[in-house]
């Protein structure tokens, strides 16, 4: 396979290398491999834990608190510590890093999830890294991952990255855990549609004092990457250099295949999500435009109904015809009643921004009449 955009997520297990305290050696090996990697042409975004280990370095703080008010407490104090640190070794190689603190309410209401794409693919584009943790100051129990594992996922899937790497204190998913069981074998590779009920059997939590989730969050993450057509490897991060060998397809921990691929994934997700939000129009030249494998335009449109918000899936029309295609929209419905047939470069005019120049891109269309054509003339 090759990858062309890899998410790497590590634990603050790996950070702080066995100890309790970030170990800023293995930060820097870390942070190497990362810009090989990089400078190989490849996207690469990172989630890092570690806000809190710093936190507590910085109180000498002795336990990880259960208490969830002191963790954020902690994350509060040791994420600028932490991102001074990540600066500061990026810099050594010229690279440019971003912080981006994320919640699980980020990702569900669909306009924030939208403009968290477009922030990252807009980091992306400038060459710049992104370093996403969960915002831990503002995460309350209801609207937190509680785990960067599946924050991790959640990326993967956000900007349809290739691989998802997790990277912690072991090889990889064991049949038992190895801290309990030396003895225990290291599964290989997952190919199977579901993850097998005796890999989910093995998979136990976090014992070390620093992590949070142990091998059940890395699983529950690798199911919901491999769904979005993301390839996921669980692997150790005390050897940095892994991340270029699984890069190059080697035998490194265990590996998850994905499910879907990420056009039959994001279609799934178009298909199902489209269902009774709202109908947009046009007419017999959008059409025509959409068969050819166009966008669609504000200038095509010539009605529009529902009331739907930026980033819903919603139904294309054509006359009063079946349906010619489903997509997600990047304006909202009151938006779209404005532009009606403007053109695109109109748009910023009228409403006063722009989400650019396509209502819905072709990337976000699947169309369900390709060949024989709904409008007359
Ligand atoms: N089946 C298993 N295979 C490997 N590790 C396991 C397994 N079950 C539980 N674990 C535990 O998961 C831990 C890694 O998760 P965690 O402590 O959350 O680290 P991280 O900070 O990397 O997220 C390991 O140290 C190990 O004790
Ligand atoms: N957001 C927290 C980490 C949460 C978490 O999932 O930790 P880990 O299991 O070490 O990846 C922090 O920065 O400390």
């Amino acid at each position: 396979m090759n990858y062309q955009r890899v998410v790497i997520k590590v634990g603050s297990s790996t950070l702080t290398a066995g100890g309790r305290h970030i170990s800023p050696p293995r930060v820097i090996d870390l942070v190497k491999a990362i810009c090989q990697l990089k400078q190989s042409g490849i996207q690469v975004l990172l989630v890092s834990s570690g806000a809190i280990a710093a936190g507590r370095e910085a109180l000498g703080y002795p336990e990880l608190p259960k208490f969830i008010p002191a963790k954020q407490m902690l994350a509060a104090i040791g994420q600028p510590r932490l991102m001074e640190m990540y600066e500061r070794f990026f810099a050594i190689y010229e690279e440019k890093v971003a912080q981006v603190l994320l919640t699980r309410a980020d990702l569900t209401d669909r306009r924030r999830y939208l403009n968290a794409r477009s922030t990252l693919e807009a980091l992306i584009h400038q060459s710049v890294i992104p370093i996403i943790n969960e915002n831990d100051t503002v995460a309350t129990e209801e609207i937190r991952f509680g785990d960067n594992d599946n924050l991790s996922a959640q990326v993967a899937s956000l900007i349809e990255a290739d691989l998802l790497i997790l990277l912690t204190d072991q090889d990889g998913v064991y049949d038992q855990d190895p801290r309990r069981n030396p003895h225990a074998r290291l599964f290989g590779r997952i190919e199977s549609a579901e993850i097998p009920p005796e890999m989910w059997a093995a998979a136990g939590g976090s014992v070390s004092g620093v992590g949070t989730g142990g091998m059940i969050t890395k699983l529950q993450a690798a199911d919901l990457a491999r769904r979005s057509g993301c390839a996921v490897v669980v692997a150790s991060g005390s050897v940095p250099l892994n991340i270029l060998r699984i890069v190059n397809n080697e035998p490194i921990g265990t590996y998850f295949s994905p499910v879907l691929n990420k056009i039959e994934a994001r279609k799934r997700y178009i298909l199902t999500a489209a269902k009774g939000n709202g109908q947009i129009y046009i007419d017999a030249g959008a059409e025509l435009a959409l068969i050819r494998g166009r966008s669609l335009l504000p200038i095509g449109i010539t009605k529009v109904s529902g009331d739907f918000e930026r980033g819903d899936a919603v139904e294309v029309l054509c006359g009063k015809a079946s349906s010619v295609a489903m997509g997600i929209t990047n304006y909202a419905a009151r938006d779209l009643e404005k532009l009606i047939g403007h053109q695109s470069t109109e748009i910023e005019t009228i409403l006063g921004y722009t989400y650019g120049d396509e209502v819905i891109h072709r990337n976000n269309l699947v169309m369900i009449q390709s060949i024989e054509r709904n409008c007359n003339g």
